[in-house]
């Protein structure tokens, strides 16, 4: 288990260039001071003058996931679940996190499932893990395989599918500027990668049919 935690700790693989050295609160607050310079605004203006201060406190919030461990979320397991070894699938979980590229949101839904072996994890834990991977900063494939990758190593259940669905804001306000359109990935480990047909009961228990 140390081991699994350590992997999903920052600085963990999942971050290519982990930071240590943060810089101060202060620093961060000039940087934003720039930014809105580099707007054509006045940061001296009375609307804008508390503006770096807030910003900051919001990064500190909307990338909050760099100081959480998703391995630990999911430490807690029961095993008193009457014997139930089916699919457990978590749906509709919302979340809003931020492309690598753009630094603008990405807004969407993750759906998580997974055939326990044993042991079940609490429902919120899934979505305190799909949390902590969209408060850094993503592409969504990488999203996707962090989610089911976590669960898969540390629940060892027999199998974990995932899909997220997500609109990307810098493809709606700036660049191609395509509003509307929707980027699926999905991620399969175990069971669900070796048989198509329980992919497709994943998928239909997603779209809302009984599977
Ligand atoms: N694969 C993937 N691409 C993403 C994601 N989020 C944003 N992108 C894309 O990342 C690419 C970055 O392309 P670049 O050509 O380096 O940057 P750019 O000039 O800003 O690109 P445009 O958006 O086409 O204007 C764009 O095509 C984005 O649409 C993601 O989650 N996954
Ligand atoms: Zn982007």
């Amino acid at each position: 288990m140390d081991a699994v935690i350590k992997k999903f700790m920052p600085p963990s693989a999942y971050m290519e260039k982990p930071v240590t050295d943060r810089p101060t609160e202060a620093e961060a607050e000039a940087a934003v001071r720039t930014l809105l310079r580099w707007t054509g605004d006045n940061p001296d203006r009375e609307g804008l003058v508390d503006t770096p201060k807030r910003v900051v406190k919001a990064y500190r919030e909307m990338f909050g996931g760099y100081d959480k461990c998703p391995a630990e979320e999911l430490g807690r397991t029961f095993e008193e679940v009457a014997g139930y070894d089916d699919l457990v699938l978590v749906k509709d979980i919302t979340f809003h996190s931020h492309c690598e590229h753009h630094m603008v949101p990405i807004i969407g839904k993750a759906h998580v499932g997974y055939l326990p072996d044993g042991k079940v994890v609490g429902l919120s834990k899934i979505a305190r893990v799909v949390d902590i991977f969209a408060q850094r900063l993503q592409t969504q494939e990488a999203m996707t395989a962090q989610i089911a990758g976590v669960i898969q190593d540390v629940l060892n259940p027999r199998g974990v599918a995932v899909m997220v669905e997500a609109e990307h804001m810098c493809m709606a306000m700036r660049g191609i500027r395509k509003e509307g359109s929707t980027t699926l990935t999905s991620t399969f480990t175990g069971v669900f990668k070796d048989t198509p047909e329980e992919q497709v009961r994943f998928v239909t228990m997603v779209r809302g049919g009984r599977g």
